[in-house]
């Protein structure tokens, strides 16, 4: 692929800085590179100071590679250039205008980790992220064509039926995921590609076929890419057109990797690269602390790092002035001078501050124009197929079915046909007990189906809510449209085999039998949503484990089938229990007409019925309705 890049060069068909190539793009009008500068960059937690006065330039047609020992901030910065936090001063521009959240949108981020739904395969996982983020002007046709421009490019054509697979399910390889997670940046053509380490738990001829990659998209499509490397080959090392070093958060090297070895021996480390990789070397240089205490401030001191900033706007900098500086020939009044008058926006770091610079301060005001390429129905619409789908492998897995049936039959053959006949005292105990079961066991059963879903999705919807790719209202409200026809399918199941095996008043009053299965339908729903708010309100497996486990004991324990004699002043907590209202109308529905020897209704004790129903379809509604303000509220996107 280097040849095929070289051999695109020589025939004039790559261009820098505009797209006249479309990387996968199909027949879309692509939008150009954009030079992404930063500036006197600073980030700070609290008291801890982890990058100071960074600066550089990603050019269009390029790819900026970050490099640095473990913990020298690298993720930080993209994450500060890619807007997933804030930095505590910086100064920022994209294509020469300042860095807001609107100009922000031409930069796409690929995260460390590969986030995606793992049930969805390659395509499938493509089209919906097409659907969502690609603007609402371009047909289903033209988002499938780049999506499927993408996959070719990407050289992932064998594996788009591959599902993604997690830890459970193996499906996409780790490079095939990382190149999907780059496609799926890729979708919005946007101008500058940040990447955090995306070629990490890869082998060495994968990474470099990946590096390879993302240089052709730069070069073919005039974009400008900037990615983390931890410890490239020296084959990658030169793919890259600038190294950005940083060490302890400050910048220790600047400049093309062909000049690295050059400016090292100058300052008296010279590499034997018979035996060493370049990028080894001076990453190594680094680790030494003498050595750094002498390359850090030689780079910082004599400002050497500005003239690679600056790039290509000062064409008579060039190796000799290099060597001159290194010399100490050169000293910074006259370097700053000379930028001074060469830049009409480059300055000596500690002008910066002072300055008039056109360069202006990281702005985060609001602005006008809607933050979603796509309408609020759209995204509700696409976000409940893809529920649906993903939900189908959770709610009806094969598992799932072997065991609802399972317990169904074996509650079916305890009970058999006791409702059948004659029914003494000791048949309504048996009754009671087999209805409060059927509640029991489809209640647990449907709030543990949706309890670790927020928990587990609370990564895709952090990133793709980071992307701006949907609201959360919508899909929100997806989640809750998809899954309510998946999570009553088993409980109806299991109620069907008990009912009928039991040979309950359904034989003889069909509404019974129809009513009953209502209230299950009620209940399961209901504890559907119990479930969404533990897990918005934890958004955490074991907090929610244990959090569910003691409401739903507690549920239980006052849901009247246990304990009859209630203090009196603990009464109001038998109206806590949802139980104890589904359990109450399922017993009105058994025995109101078909027995009358245990008839126990009157009219009033229908209405009682109907207004259990109401406080039935009141607690659904409530606990979804919180679980949407907490998820708004406190579960905001963080990186
Ligand atoms: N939220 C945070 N709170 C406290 N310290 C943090 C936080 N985020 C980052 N740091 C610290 O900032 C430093 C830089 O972290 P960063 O993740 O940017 O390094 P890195 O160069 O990307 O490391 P690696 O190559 O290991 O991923 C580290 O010392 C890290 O512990």
């Amino acid at each position: 692929m280097a040849e095929e890049v070289l051999l695109a060069k020589k025939n004039g068909s790559i261009s820098n800085g505009t797209a006249k190539s479309s990387f996968g793009q199909g027949n879309r009008q692509t939008q150009p590179g954009l030079e992404l500068r930063f500036r006197n960059l600073q980030f700070k937690i609290k008291d801890k100071q982890i990058l100071y006065d960074v600066s550089g330039t990603g050019h269009p047609g390029k790819v900026l590679a970050i490099m640095g020992p473990s913990g020298s901030g690298k993720t930080t910065l993209l994450n500060v250039l890619g807007g997933r936090i804030k930095c505590s001063r910086c100064q920022a521009t994209i294509g020469g205008q300042p860095l807001t959240k609107r100009t922000r949108r031409n930069i796409s981020y690929v995260l460390q980790q590969d986030i995606f739904f793992p049930n969805l395969t390659l395509q499938q996982t493509l089209m919906f992220a097409a659907q969502l983020r690609l603007p609402e002007s371009l047909t289903t046709h033209d988002k499938k064509e780049i999506v499927e421009g993408l996959i070719d490019q990407l050289d992932m054509r064998k594996c788009t039926k591959t599902i993604i697979g997690d830890n459970m399910n193996r499906g996409l390889s780790g490079g095939e995921k990382k190149r999907a997670n780059i496609a799926n940046e890729l979708l919005t053509d946007p101008a500058v590609l940040l990447l955090d380490e995306p070629t990490s738990g890869l082998d060495s001829s994968t990474a470099f076929a990946l590096t390879l990659s993302l240089k052709k998209y730069a070069v073919q499509s005039g974009k400008t890419v900037m990615m983390t490397i931890h410890q490239p080959s020296a084959q990658m090392f030169f793919q890259f057109d600038t190294v950005l070093l940083l060490s302890g958060g400050k910048v220790a090297y600047y400049g093309a990797p062909n000049d690295v070895l050059k400016d090292f021996s100058d300052m008296g480390y010279a590499c034997d690269t018979t035996h060493y990789n370049p990028a080894d070397f001076i990453l190594l240089s680094l680790l030494n602390k003498s050595h750094y205490d002498v390359i850090t401030p030689y780079f910082l001191n004599r400002k050497l790092y500005m003239h690679y900033i600056s790039g290509d706007n000062f064409t008579n900098f060039n190796n000799e002035t290099a060597v001159e500086i290194s010399n100490g020939k050169l000293h910074e009044p006259e370097l700053t001078g000379r930028y001074k008058s060469k830049g009409d926006y480059f300055y000596a770091t500690e002008d910066i501050e002072n300055s008039d610079s056109s360069i202006d301060r990281f702005s985060d005001e609001d602005d006008t124009d809607s933050r979603w390429n796509t309408s609020f129905f759209t995204q509700f619409k696409v976000l409940t197929q893809r529920s649906f789908i993903q939900g189908k492998y959770r709610f009806l897995s094969t598992l799932k079915f072997v065991k609802t049936i399972g317990v169904a039959l074996i509650c079916g053959l305890l009970w058999f046909e006791i409702g059948r006949g004659r029914v003494r005292e000791v048949e309504v105990q048996d009754i009671t007990a087999c209805l409060f079961f059927v509640t029991l066991f489809n209640s647990f059963n449907s709030l543990f189906d949706i309890l670790m879903v927020f928990p587990s999705e609370r990564e895709v919807i952090n990133k793709e809510r980071m992307s701006g790719s949907y609201r959360l209202s919508a899909y929100y409200l997806a989640k809750s449209v998809s899954e309510l026809p998946l999570g009553i399918i088993l409980p109806s199941i299991s109620t069907f085999i008990i009912y009928w095996m039991a040979g309950l008043n359904g034989f003889q009053e069909a509404w019974a039998f129809f009513g009953t299965w209502f209230v299950m339908i009620l209940m399961t729903v209901g504890m559907q949503s119990l479930g969404m708010f533990i897990g918005t309100a934890t958004m955490d497996f074991d907090h929610a484990l244990v959090l569910a486990i003691f409401i739903m004991i507690t549920f239980m324990l006052l849901g009247g089938f246990y304990i009859k004699n209630i203090p009196t002043w603990l009464h109001w907590l038998r109206y806590v229990s949802p139980f104890q209202y589904s359990w109450s109308l399922m017993l009105y529905m058994e025995f109101d007409s078909s027995k009358p020897s245990v008839r126990f209704t009157s009219a009033s004790q229908k209405n009682k019925g109907i207004s259990r129903g109401l406080i039935l379809i009141g607690t659904l509604v409530v606990f979804r309705v919180i679980g949407y303000i907490l998820l708004r509220m406190f579960h905001k996107p963080m990186v």
